[in-house]
């Protein structure tokens, strides 16, 4: 028999996502959008929570995965049904990862991301000439059902950023993240190709393959 150390959690075994309807529970548009591309192959009915009208909760957690489980577990407790969030953001290496968990944070209480992403081009600055342009999104979706059972999965996607920004699609920091390999921004792909590489596409594989 293999020990766990004291600080290892149990694994979550996984459970099926029966039918009924699912909480999109995100306050984001451009996220729930996303989202709704994304189940839509599996036929599963959703509503989210804006239409809902359900609170947005402080997002107190440390890292992605904790605030996306508290959105998750807030609009499952409240709803009665199944609920997914998603907690995501963009990661800057010279910046020690910055803003990360605090990317919807830097926009402001207007949610104003041209504001955001010149921040994030004028702190890259500030760290001296010669910094790295690297970047990195990340999205932890968590599925919490109304018994408080819960299963978080992550996704990744690595590239740099670009300045100006560039392209009208998407969301965010879109316009300024040049995906690994790729010549035109988030911003400028369509919806369809940002969802064959995403963060948000990884983690939500991940999510497919263990709960449809
Ligand atoms: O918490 P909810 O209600 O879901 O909505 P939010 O916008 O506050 O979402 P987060 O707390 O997860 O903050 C993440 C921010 O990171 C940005 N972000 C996340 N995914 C992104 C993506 O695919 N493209 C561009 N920006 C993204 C976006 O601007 C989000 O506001
Ligand atoms: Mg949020």
């Amino acid at each position: 028999m293999i020990a766990l150390s004291d600080d290892a959690a149990p694994p979550v075994p996984h459970r099926k996502l029966g039918p009924g309807r699912l909480v999109i529970a995100s306050h984001n548009q451009g996220k729930v959008r996303e989202i709704g591309d994304l189940l839509r192959p599996y036929g599963i009915e959703t509503v989210s929570a804006a239409e809902l009208d359900l609170p947005e909760p402080e997002e107190t957690g440390t890292t992605f995965a904790a605030n996306a489980e508290l959105k998750a577990r807030a609009a499952a407790d409240l709803s009665g049904l199944p609920a997914l969030a998603d907690d995501s953001g963009l990661c800057v290496e010279a910046l020690g990862g910055d803003p990360g968990i605090f990317s919807a944070r830097w926009a402001g209480p207007s949610k104003d991301f041209a504001v955001a992403m010149e921040k994030v081009h004028d702190a890259i600055l500030a760290t001296g000439p010669d910094a790295g342009r690297d970047a990195h999104f990340v999205c932890a979706l968590s599925l919490c059902w109304p018994d408080g059972h819960i299963e978080t999965f992550e996704g990744r996607a690595d590239g740099t950023l670009v300045w100006p920004p560039r392209g009208e699609h998407g969301f965010g920091y879109d316009a300024m993240f040049l995906p690994l390999g790729a010549t035109e921004t988030y911003g400028e792909i369509d919806p369809d190709a940002k969802h064959a590489i995403s963060h948000r596409a990884a983690a939500f594989n991940l999510l497919t393959a263990a709960v449809f």
